[in-house]
């Protein structure tokens, strides 16, 4: 068995420049891994099957898990006949903002790259990977990066400075299509890309948290009033910044002194079933 870390993102930035004629929105997004992980486990079959295995109801065991749709990906492309199980060890919180799924996708590819002897670059992988979706490219890579296009292109950004992140997952589950769906692309106020990238490249904190935004924060703020209620939660206890990641509902404070951490999380807990503290991870994904 050969076991694959696969962590979960978050977005600094998140701007929407256009919808697109296939029906996607062009974005330019500032994603950065963090260290709340699912564990992937590959054994190789002595058929041809891929087989999903997760003790987790919620997780689909067919062609719908996105791990599934990897391992076909890289078994049709390169034409490789034996099968393999895939066991999805959940910790990322499902259908939250956190690609939880695209990593599992991502950590199956790095991971099958390796099994089945392919060789293929990280290059490779994220162009095969953005067949399955668009935050998978990103997670075959890890670390900090500029996603532009449909989020497929990726541009590596050095490690954001070091800070905690509290994350506060309110029990809903939220659709990214819906999110897309409902945002009105010529109401947005644009986030400042470029100066969260010059933040990072200076490795200024304080820079960095005035420049972190979302242009699909208010459409799931409107779909679901308990998420801005978990942001001013999380202001009024400490977090120098606070932010919903991808489409949400998970809302992620950053936070310079671990002495305001606990504070934080203990005050969430009151409000929220799901809250983790965890650290922005900065290197990228080992191969596998
Ligand atoms: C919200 C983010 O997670 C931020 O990182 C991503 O933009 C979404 O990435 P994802 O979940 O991998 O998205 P996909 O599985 O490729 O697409 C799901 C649906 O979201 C919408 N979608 C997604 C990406 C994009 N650039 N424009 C879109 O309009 C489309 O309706 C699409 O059918
Ligand atoms: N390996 C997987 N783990 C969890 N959900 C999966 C997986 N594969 C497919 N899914 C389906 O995808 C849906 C979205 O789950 P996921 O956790 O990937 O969302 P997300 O974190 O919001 O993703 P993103 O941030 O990329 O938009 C789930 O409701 C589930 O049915």
């Amino acid at each position: 068995m050969l076991y694959v870390k696969a962590p979960a993102k978050i977005n600094l930035t998140l701007d929407v420049l256009h919808k697109r004629p296939d029906g996607y929105h062009e974005v330019e997004m500032i994603m950065t891994t963090v260290d709340l992980a699912d564990r992937i486990g590959l054994e190789l079959r002595n058929d041809e099957d891929i087989v999903i295995l997760s003790a987790d109801r919620f997780v689909p065991n067919d062609h719908r898990n996105l791990a599934y749709q990897a391992a076909k990906v890289l078994k049709d492309t390169y034409g490789i006949s034996q099968g393999v199980s895939i066991s999805i060890e959940k910790e990322i919180p499902i259908a939250a903002g956190l690609a939880g799924g695209s990593s599992d996708a991502a950590a199956t590819l790095r991971g099958l790259n390796e099994l089945w002897n392919l060789n293929l670059s990280l290059d490779t992988l994220a162009e095969l990977g953005a067949k399955v979706g668009s935050d998978v490219s990103f997670c075959v890579y890890g670390g900090t990066a500029l996603a532009t296009g449909r989020g497929e292109k990726i541009q590596e950004l050095p490690a954001p400075p070091a800070c905690w992140v509290v994350l506060a997952k309110p029990s809903i589950g939220v659709s990214t299509a819906e999110v897309y769906g409902n945002l009105n692309v010529s109401g947005i106020t644009h986030p400042n890309t470029q100066g969260m990238i010059d933040a990072i490249h200076a490795g200024d904190f304080a820079a960095m948290c005035q420049n972190i935004g979302n242009v699909l924060e208010d459409v799931t703020l409107n779909m679901h009033p308990e998420v801005a209620i978990i942001k001013e939660q999380m202001k009024r206890f400490g977090a120098d910044a606070v932010l919903m990641s991808g489409s949400g509902p998970t809302v992620f404070g950053l936070v310079e002194h671990e002495a305001r951490v606990s504070r934080i999380y203990n005050g969430l807990k009151g409000f929220c079933d799901e809250v983790y503290t965890i650290r922005l991870v900065g290197e990228r994904n080992p191969l596998a």
